[in-house]
């Protein structure tokens, strides 16, 4: 088949090599020309494991192209994907600016039937304001898919070529061979169902489990109080197959680019039909909370974090992505800051993408971890990247100022803390370590 995606960021592009894997032949379009540029020379303007080496593979094999021309590239094509952004509006909805952009464009360039697929995350009703908009523009006539995206950054493209599952909203019974056929070889298991059911599957299932990560937060802050181990809780909790072992990570709480605008959105497609999502405001509400836990663990730990030096280890929302959208990072370091502590920042990917939306003088940016944290006073680990679980914790110790690691992300296990003499700090688990003479010398050099 051929498919024009718009929108070459973490789903467009991602869907567009792997649709092109399928045999497909797919013009990937942005508005943004220096993606465009990049993408043609077999370099991906997002940072994500294994994609430039399929956008490689699909060039070579003439099945994939890049476009900055939209209008053509509609004209090539019979099937039409939307993978433009739906960040959130003050108000927490969900801004349609892009979506009505490129619908708009769509309408413009058709010069016969299309097949319009969402894969954008929007509120329930959208697609057919996208029908109606698009019927203004033009004479042709036109089909409405909603195909919502699950992948998730760091896996995507693993995710897309075996999915749990692929949603196809549809009115139209007769398109479904034509999305079973776009779609063979990922999965069998497509479900088929109405529009708006389609566009609520998306924004339920993000719900879901971002209720999941605050539920287990909450867990894991109680069991702080009751002396139990938060990790050993998830896993027997994990084992009752209704339950489920995934998304049980307790931690700093959930960032990126959809939890937090995806839950905020629900709550005013909610609150538009005047129902008040009580639960999901709570999900919204601990998640804020949480990140801050690492300040009071500071505190504990620290006093007065005026004067101290602390490393940051993870600025990205999650491992294996370059995506800084919403990271807990963030409002930490601008907490550190605004305590007056100089920050020493280490991240594998992510640091220039921090970078150009923060700084500030009290920042230092490091290349490695090990620098982040000589000399400093505590080191607080807020991305569970894989090389972080490798490091020398005895070599550790001994070269920060106050040995006080703070583990945002419970990545390190009783062993590996033991006899090193630091003093660690994690989530919903005890304790280790003294906390002698720390608070004596902060207090000297304050
Ligand atoms: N990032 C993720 O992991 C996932 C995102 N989603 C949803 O997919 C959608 C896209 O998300 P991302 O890929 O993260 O967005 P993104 O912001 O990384 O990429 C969107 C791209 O669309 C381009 N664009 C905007 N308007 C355009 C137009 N008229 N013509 C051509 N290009 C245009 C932008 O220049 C940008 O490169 C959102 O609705 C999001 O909620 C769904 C599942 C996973
Ligand atoms: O709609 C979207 O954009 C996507 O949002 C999430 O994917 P993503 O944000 O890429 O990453 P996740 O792996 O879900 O992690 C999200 C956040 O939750 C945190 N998390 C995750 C799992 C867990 O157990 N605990 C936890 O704190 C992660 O650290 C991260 O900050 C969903 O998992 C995808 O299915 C969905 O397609």
């Amino acid at each position: 088949m051929k498919l024009t995606v718009i929108g070459t960021g973490y789903v467009g592009l991602v869907s567009g090599v792997c649709f092109a894997l399928g045999g497909h032949h797919v013009i990937c379009v942005d508005k943004d020309e220096e993606k465009i540029k990049k993408l043609k020379q077999m370099e991906s303007p997002i940072y994500e494991p294994g994609i430039e080496e399929l956008i490689e593979l699909n060039l070579r094999e003439e099945r994939l192209s890049f476009s900055a021309d939209l209008q053509a590239s509609v004209r090539r094509s019979d099937i039409i994907i939307l993978a433009v952004g739906t960040p959130s509006l003050p108000n927490g909805e969900a801004d349609l600016t892009y979506i009505e952009g490129a619908a708009a464009e769509i309408a413009k360039a058709m010069e016969g039937h299309k097949i319009i697929m969402t894969k954008s995350t929007v509120p329930v009703g959208t697609n057919e304001k996208i029908s109606q908009m698009i019927s203004k523009y033009t004479q042709h006539s036109f089909d409405i898919v909603s195909a919502p995206e699950f992948l998730r950054e760091g896996s995507a493209i693993r995710d897309t070529l075996h999915p749990d599952r692929i949603i196809i909203g549809l009115d139209n019974p007769e398109l479904e061979p034509t999305m079973r056929e776009l779609h063979k070889g990922f999965t069998e298991n497509v479900f088929v169902t109405d529009i708006r059911s389609a566009e609520m599957i998306k924004y339920a299932s993000n719900a879901f489990l971002a209720t999941k990560i605050s539920f287990i937060n909450e867990i894991a802050n109680i069991c702080e109080k009751v002396g139990a181990d938060v990790t050993e809780v998830a896993q027997g909790m994990g084992m009752d197959q209704r339950i489920g072992s995934s998304f049980l990570q307790a931690g700093i709480g959930y960032g990126g680019s959809c939890f937090p605008k995806d839950t905020n959105a629900l709550i005013q497609i909610a609150g538009n039909v005047d129902y008040e999502f009580k639960l999901l405001k709570s999900v919204v509400e601990v998640n804020k909370g949480q990140r801050f836990m690492i300040i009071s663990k500071l505190h504990e730990s620290l006093g007065s974090l005026r004067g101290s030096t602390i490393g940051i280890w993870g600025l990205a929302f999650k491992p294996n992505t370059d995506d800084v959208r919403e990271a807990p990072a963030r409002e930490i370091v601008e907490a550190l800051v605004a305590e007056g502590a100089t920050v020493k920042l280490y991240d594998p990917i992510a640091a220039t993408n921090f970078r150009q939306q923060y700084d500030h003088p009290q920042l230092r940016w490091c290349n490695l971890p090990e620098e982040a944290a000589e000399g400093s006073d505590a080191v607080c680990l807020l991305t569970d990247w894989s090389l972080l679980k490798d490091i020398d914790l005895h070599q550790l110790a001994k070269s920060m100022r106050n040995g006080v690691l703070i583990d945002g992300r419970n990545v390190y296990s009783k062993e590996q803390i033991e006899g090193t003499g630091l003093v660690y700090h994690s989530v919903g688990r005890p304790q280790m370590g003294g906390l002698s003479g720390y608070s004596a010398s902060v207090a000297g050099a304050v």
